[in-house]
């Protein structure tokens, strides 16, 4: 599903270019729950902004979903971020001035969807995460746990077959955390969205069936999850 092969990105500094990520190789397989973790500054977020599609390696390939990342276009990549991949961030990444329903439907409405094609998947995914009667509010009434269940309606909303999620319950308290693992636990088992998340939270990786270690830019080790798994 994601394989990486010799990645390596250089951000350039004044000091000369910094090494963020160097010659990894990291293979996923579909249906997988991969969690990220390692210290500050190790290269997870740059991991995931370049699997996504955000950003390019400096040398090395990626493929996702059988799509060579490298061989595309700027337009291509912005259709497959689109089409294959939901991005979940810690700060949600709302957009302030538009409704739940209007940020959940956002790609949708990007893709020329018919508007009563987007209302009728907008308030399924609303249901989905247990917000139904929200549609019209906007992300601003809403609490943290609650903002963090539309963007992942909103990242839902193109079927993508991964997920990207960067410290998803880093700026929530231990309920709502929770209740955001097991949602994307169910999203992974039920739908079999591949899902890699980044996390500094032991008890967050647990949801994960592999935990992928990263030091100072070069993967150092993994585990399997087995019996943890929630
Ligand atoms: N645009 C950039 N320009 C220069 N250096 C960068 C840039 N983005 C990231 N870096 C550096 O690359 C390294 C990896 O950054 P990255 O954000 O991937 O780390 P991280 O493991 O996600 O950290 P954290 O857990 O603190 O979010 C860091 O040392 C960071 O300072």
């Amino acid at each position: 599903m994601i394989c990486l092969e010799k990645v390596s990105k250089f951000y350039p500094t004044e000091a000369g270019n910094y090494a963020a990520l160097k010659e990894n190789d990291i293979h996923i397989r579909k249906g997988e729950f991969i969690a990220i973790m390692g210290p500050s500054g190790s290269g997870k977020s740059t991991l995931l902004q370049l699997i996504g599609g955000l950003d390019e390696p400096s040398f090395g390939s990626i493929s996702v979903d059988g799509i060579q990342l490298n061989e595309l276009n700027e337009k291509q990549r912005t259709l497959f971020r689109r089409e294959k991949v939901g991005f979940v961030f810690q700060n949600y990444q709302l957009l302030p001035m538009m409704t739940v329903a209007e940020n959940v439907g956002l790609s949708l409405a990007a893709n020329k969807a018919p508007k009563s094609e987007i209302k009728a998947i907008v308030q399924r995914l609303l249901e989905d995460v247990n917000l139904e009667g929200k549609a019209s509010q906007f992300p601003s009434q809403l609490s943290g746990g609650q903002q963090q269940r539309v963007a992942i309606a909103r990242a839902l909303a193109m079927k993508p077959s991964l997920i990207l999620a960067d410290e998803p319950t880093g700026n929530l308290d231990r309920k709502n955390g929770e209740d955001v693992l097991k949602l994307l636990s169910r999203l992974n088992k039920e739908e079999q969205i591949t899902i890699v998340m980044v996390t500094h939270d032991p008890q967050a990786a647990k949801a994960a069936d592999r935990i992928i270690r990263i030091e100072d830019g070069e993967v150092v080790g993994e585990e399997t999850n087995g019996g943890n798994r929630q």
